[in-house]
């Protein structure tokens, strides 16, 4: 992989060919994210997307330097260049220096899908969010009450300087979201990690908190990492999409190339699996992603999708799959689009849907 200078002043983070094992006292090490490269670029959103366990937390709190204590970064690099200085490879950085201390919660903030994983019960969201803000302005108390204020009045809550004296506890799910989203913005972060975030709300508040995040995107010129299992999610809110599954990166690219013209069939199946992606004709067709992913403990040779992929055929149980580039900035892992006597490569080639009524019983 060919490592090249961060001179173009809009790129934020680079992770390059980074990997990341665990282990444990009574078994091999397991590589539970292999070999990911992306770019975060300032005001852009990339989303991360794929099954439970595909890999995409893990990737995130690597970035913040969060592993559990038996995990370890195998391989790569992670620069981030912070406005006006030279980047900096989290990677060499140990996770409770000061180095990246100041990176983490500073220059970078993260929500979850559970606001109560950042917010505490025991004080008032005001309060908590003074906090953040005297930490990193070094104003006094009634200074940053006034940018609590508004910053709760910007993520949209009612009322915002009487919620302010209010207990997490005392808000509804989807203003306990806004508050937490107040309160990573206190700091005014350059990039914005953004873990399942809406995944345990309703469809109307899902839409609102997206719609925030996207204002709030343009308003800040952050940078933003999204992680979802839900495609529809990513055609609402991201720029671009990596696609995983068991770790690996198996599709990357522009959300409107990746839609218009899936290269691999995982990404395919993902589609046809979200009701919000299928036009109204066609949702009796929908179908569910057949099997499990496999266990990092007992990796496939090969293309790791192989067990569950209506197209597999002998090379995708060989070598593990270079990437082919199929359009700019768009490429994917998968042995059909460089055979071409692969049963179903033309159609994959040309974003049809070739072969995947038969792999699903004639429901597809
Ligand atoms: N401390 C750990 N020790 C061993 N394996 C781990 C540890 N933490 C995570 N893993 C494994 O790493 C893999 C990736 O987990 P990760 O949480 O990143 O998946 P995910 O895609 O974010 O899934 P979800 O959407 O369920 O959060 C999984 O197989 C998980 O079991």
């Amino acid at each position: 992989m060919p490592q090249t200078p961060m001179d173009d002043k809009a790129e934020l983070l680079r992770m390059e060919n980074v990997s990341i094992v665990f282990s444990s006292p009574d078994e091999a090490d397991i590589e539970a994210v292999r070999q990911v490269d992306f770019t975060l670029t300032r005001g852009k959103t990339l989303a991360l997307v794929g099954e439970s366990g595909c890999g995409k937390s893990v990737t995130a709190r690597t970035i913040l330097r969060l592993l559990d204590r038996n995990a370890r970064i195998g391989t790569g690099r992670i620069l981030f260049r912070a406005e006006d200085e030279a980047p900096v490879d989290i990677v060499s950085l140990k996770p409770d220096s000061p180095a990246m201390r100041a990176i983490r919660g500073n220059r970078i903030s993260m929500i979850f899908q559970e606001p109560m994983s950042s917010l505490s019960p025991v004080h008032t969201i005001g309060d908590q969010i003074d906090e953040m803000i005297m930490i990193h302005e070094r104003i006094d108390q009634k200074a940053a009450r006034v940018r609590t204020v508004d910053l709760l009045e910007q993520v949209g809550i009612p009322g915002a300087r009487q919620r302010a004296d209010a207990y997490p506890f005392q808000l509804s799910g989807g203003l306990r979201q806004r508050a937490m989203i107040a309160m990573a913005l206190a700091c005014k972060p350059d990039l914005l990690i953004a873990d399942e975030p809406t995944t345990a709300l309703d469809v109307t508040t899902q839409a609102q908190i997206l719609d925030l995040l996207r204002a709030l995107q343009e308003e800040y010129g952050m940078a933003m990492l999204f992680i979802t299992h839900d495609l529809g999610v990513v055609a609402e809110i991201a720029d671009e999409v990596a696609v995983m599954y068991l770790g690996d990166v198996v599709e990357q690219g522009n959300v409107f190339d990746v839609f218009r013209a899936p290269q691999h069939p995982y990404t395919r199946a993902l589609m046809r699996s979200i009701p919000r992606m299928v036009r109204r004709t066609e949702r009796e067709r929908l179908a569910p992603i057949e099997g499990n992913v496999p266990s990092p403990r007992n990796r496939p040779k090969g293309c790791a999708f192989t067990s569950r992929c209506p197209h597999a055929f002998a090379p995708c149980t060989g070598d593990y799959p270079e990437r082919t580039t199929t359009g700019e900035a768009h490429w994917a892992r998968c042995h059909l689009l460089t055979h071409d006597g692969a049963p179903a490569a033309a159609g994959l080639r040309q974003g049809t849907m070739v072969g995947e009524s038969t792999a699903h019983g004639g429901r597809a």
